[in-house]
């Protein structure tokens, strides 16, 4: 039977990493988690075993590490040091993706006053990004996960079609609350104020999601998107997935109680899960199928 390698690609998987910088009294803390993958020609060790091309995933492991020795920095610098580390140095290593996360702390406030060195982890929400080097071009996805909003109010649900399968009543006011993950490509990967335009993005979205009146989540997803790239020129395209926590009115009947919207029962399964894409019309891009794939969620 015929048969050849397809594509592959190999490297470390969640190297946890913080660094302190205490270059003066205040502490300066970074937590992340690092995957590295690479890729090139890796035939030999895949048919043969003969291991000549591999840069172990220690080696990978280990040069993270050392490459945090004087700080991390921005994710995505980080990530195209790495990148362009890797395959400039390996003549087999045609391309590299670096993945990172990186985890909020806060400073503890201790009678009014942030503490120089006493830290608070700021809960599930990560900001991303997956870095990808082939031949020479690069390419900056990043993003925020686990950014957890609802509103209470400003959200209606209605005019779906009816079946003998469907209960769901229609409302005009119900709770609506998501766990964001969104990962926007970056038309450029210079020249960019890579926090900036982080803060930037997070605040359209939230924004959006507070203000909109929805009629649906994916209305929601689409003007959340747009906000996004109406905002920031440096965004050639976002993708947004977002979960549909819903919250169910709880029937009070049984005690002679009505509920007017006050009471409601979280459940966490099964949940709608909306996900889509907005892009610009003028976007022809860079590859996006290269720079999106084997991200995780999409
Ligand atoms: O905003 C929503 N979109 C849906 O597609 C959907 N389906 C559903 O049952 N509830 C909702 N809500």
């Amino acid at each position: 039977m015929g048969m050849s390698l397809g594509p592959n690609q190999y490297g470390k998987a969640e190297i946890r990493l913080v660094t302190v910088d205490r270059q003066g009294p205040v502490h300066h803390l970074k937590d992340v988690t690092v995957s590295t993958s690479l890729r090139g020609h890796l035939e030999r060790t895949h048919l043969t075993g003969d291991n000549a091309d591999v840069v172990a995933t220690d080696t990978q492991k280990n040069t993270t590490q050392a490459f945090a020795r004087d700080g991390i920095g921005e994710i995505e610098d980080f990530a195209l040091r790495l990148a362009e580390h890797f395959t400039g140095s390996f003549e087999h290593i045609t391309g590299a993706r670096m993945l990172i996360s990186e985890h909020g702390w806060n400073r503890i406030t201790v009678g009014g006053t942030p503490h120089d060195h006493a830290f608070s982890r700021a809960g599930d929400e990560e900001r991303t990004t997956a870095v990808t080097v082939q031949d020479g071009q690069a390419w900056v996805v990043s993003g925020v996960t686990g950014l957890t909003v609802l509103k209470s109010t400003g959200s209606e649900f209605h005019g779906f079609p009816r079946d003998r399968y469907t209960t769901l009543a229609e409302t005009d006011d119900r709770i609506l609350a998501t766990a964001v993950t969104a990962r926007w490509r970056y038309a450029s990967t210079t020249g960019i104020n890579w926090s900036e335009s982080y803060d930037a993005i997070r605040r359209a979205l939230l924004e959006t999601f507070a203000t909109k009146h929805s009629l649906s989540l994916q209305q929601t997803l689409y003007a959340m998107g747009e906000a996004v790239l109406e905002a920031r020129p440096e965004v050639a395209e976002i993708r947004l997935s977002l979960p549909n926590k819903h919250h169910f009115l709880v029937d009070l009947s049984p005690f002679g109680l009505d509920n007017p919207g006050e009471v409601f029962y979280a459940a966490d399964r099964p949940y709608g899960l909306i996900e889509g894409t907005v892009r610009r019309d003028d976007e022809t891009g860079s590859d996006p199928g290269l720079a999106w794939y084997s991200l995780p969620e999409f």
